[in-house]
This record gives C-alpha cells, sequence and structure tokens, in this order.
C-alpha cells in the first residue's frame, strides 16, 4: 500500500485528483469507479478545474458509482444520483450514458441487484476505485457484517451510519433505512483503489483498518490484501498510523 500524507483537506484532494487524472489520461476511455461522501467533493473540484483548463477530457470516460440509497428518486437532493450531478457530471464532460449509479427507485432489489452487476461487468471492471471511509469502516455502503459480501446487494443502514449520515437531511427520521451497494468482491476487483480520508475523526478507523487484523467488521480491512491500493489522507487521519 501506498500512503501519501498531505498537510490539509486541499493538499488531499488534489494528490488525490491528481492519480485520477493520471488514470484518465493514460487510459482515456477508462472505468472510474466513483463515491460520494463529504470526502471526495474536494478532488471532484480539483477534476472539475482539470476539464476546465483543457488538460482532461473525460468524453470516452465510463463511471459506475459505489452505492445508492434505496427509495430515493434521481430529483431528491440526497440521492447519490444527485449528488454525483452537482458536484462533478454537471461541470465536466463525461457523456450521460457513460454514467452508472444503482436506481434507488427499484423496488425489487435482487433485479436492481443483478442488473449492476452485469452493468460492471460489461463495463470490463473497473480501471480505478476511488473509496471514502466510513466510521465504522464501511466502504460503499458494506456496513460491518460477519462475512464479506460479494456482489451488488441491499444493504440495512447501522445507526452509526444512520447518525453520520444525518447532517444532510432534515432529521435522522428522514435518512433511508437501506442501500444498494457494490460489494467487497466487486470494490477489490478493481484494478487499482483510491482511498481519500480527512479530519481527526478518521484517525482510529485508518488506523484499524490498515493495520489491524482483516474482518468483516472492518470492511475496508480487506484492502490490505488488495495488491494497488493508495491512501491519500491529511496529517490529521493519518495521525495514528505514524
Ligand atoms: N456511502 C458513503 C460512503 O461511500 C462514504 O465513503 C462514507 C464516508 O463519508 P464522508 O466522506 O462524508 O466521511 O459515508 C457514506 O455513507
Amino acid at each position: 500500500m501506498r500512503i501519501l500524507k498531505a498537510k490539509d483537506y486541499l493538499e488531499m484532494s488534489r494528490k488525490a485528483a491528481n492519480l485520477i487524472a493520471a488514470q484518465v489520461i493514460m487510459k482515456p476511455d477508462c472505468v472510474l469507479g466513483l463515491a460520494t461522501g463529504s470526502t471526495p467533493i474536494g478532488l471532484y473540484q480539483q477534476l472539475i478545474q482539470g476539464y476546465q483548463q483543457g488538460d482532461l477530457d473525460f468524453s470516452q470516460v465510463r463511471t459506475a458509482n459505489l452505492d445508492e440509497y434505496k427509495g430515493l428518486t434521481r430529483e431528491n437532493d440526497q440521492s447519490y444520483y444527485y449528488f454525483m450531478h452537482q458536484n462533478l457530471f454537471k461541470s465536466i464532460n463525461v457523456k450521460e450514458e457513460n454514467t452508472n449509479i444503482p436506481d434507488g427507485t427499484v423496488a425489487d432489489s435482487a433485479a436492481e441487484c443483478a442488473r449492476y452487476d452485469e452493468v460492471i461487468r460489461a463495463l470490463g471492471g473497473v480501471d480505478l476505485q476511488l473509496l471514502g471511509l466510513g466510521h465504522n469502516g464501511h466502504i460503499g455502503f458494506n456496513e460491518p457484517a460477519d462475512s464479506f459480501a460479494k456482489g451488488t446487494h441491499c444493504v440495512d443502514l447501522t445507526e452509526s451510519t444512520i447518525e453520520a449520515n444525518k447532517r444532510f437531511f432534515a432529521s435522522a427520521d428522514d435518512v433511508p433505512r437501506q442501500a444498494y451497494t457494490m460489494g467487497i468482491q466487486t470494490i477489490m476487483g478493481a484494478r487499482k483503489i483510491l482511498v481519500v480520508v480527512n479530519g481527526e475523526a478518521k484517525a482510529d478507523i485508518v488506523q484499524k483498518a490498515f493495520f489491524g487484523p482483516v474482518t468483516p467488521q472492518v470492511p475496508a480491512s480487506i484492502l490490505q490484501f488488495h495488491p494497488d491500493v493508495t491512501l491519500v489522507g491529511d496529517e490529521a487521519a493519518l495521525s495514528k498510523i505514524n
């Protein structure tokens, strides 16, 4: 695992965006696995700047997002579809038909999960998967569990995730209780993985996930077995691993 330490959030965002930019430049039709949450917003802004300055072209890039809340429509401003359009897609030249996100409005979980796995298979897998890290070690919405989930599946969100994400909703009651997420096998199948973390609140889980035992109780710990992981974090998030 490569660890890149940044002095602050802006530098973390720049370093991470540089790695994604390198991927897009070296393979213009690459498949980018994308993530939501507050951590990647700064790096998406950097990618938008790179596009506006004429350094990056996303016209052939394909994307596959990690997850989506079940039950939220695309128009709901808390859906991950909405998030991706607001924070990245509307400001770069990626083609709508080349972007993929699980469809939270499909009630039949088995059908939607099978469809999404087929989408990723048809894309030829993910070249570079971007990941944030939940406070309980979740990646995508793979919550702590007794075993590692394989493909796309529907999860019941844990209380800690509902608590962490309620800041985006009017109240905790409005946070959806379920989500569709890529599975651990799909994430591990990505050719490269880029994890971004910032802030002191992530310091403990960074230490556990990357230097603790590999266990489904800390889903991100499986990344220790991936051959090409880069962790980019600010000093606060990396403070317990030095
Ligand atoms: N499903 C998302 C994850 O993909 C994200 O990585 C995580 C951390 O979010 P943040 O970056 O806001 O800390 O929480 C959310 O629940």
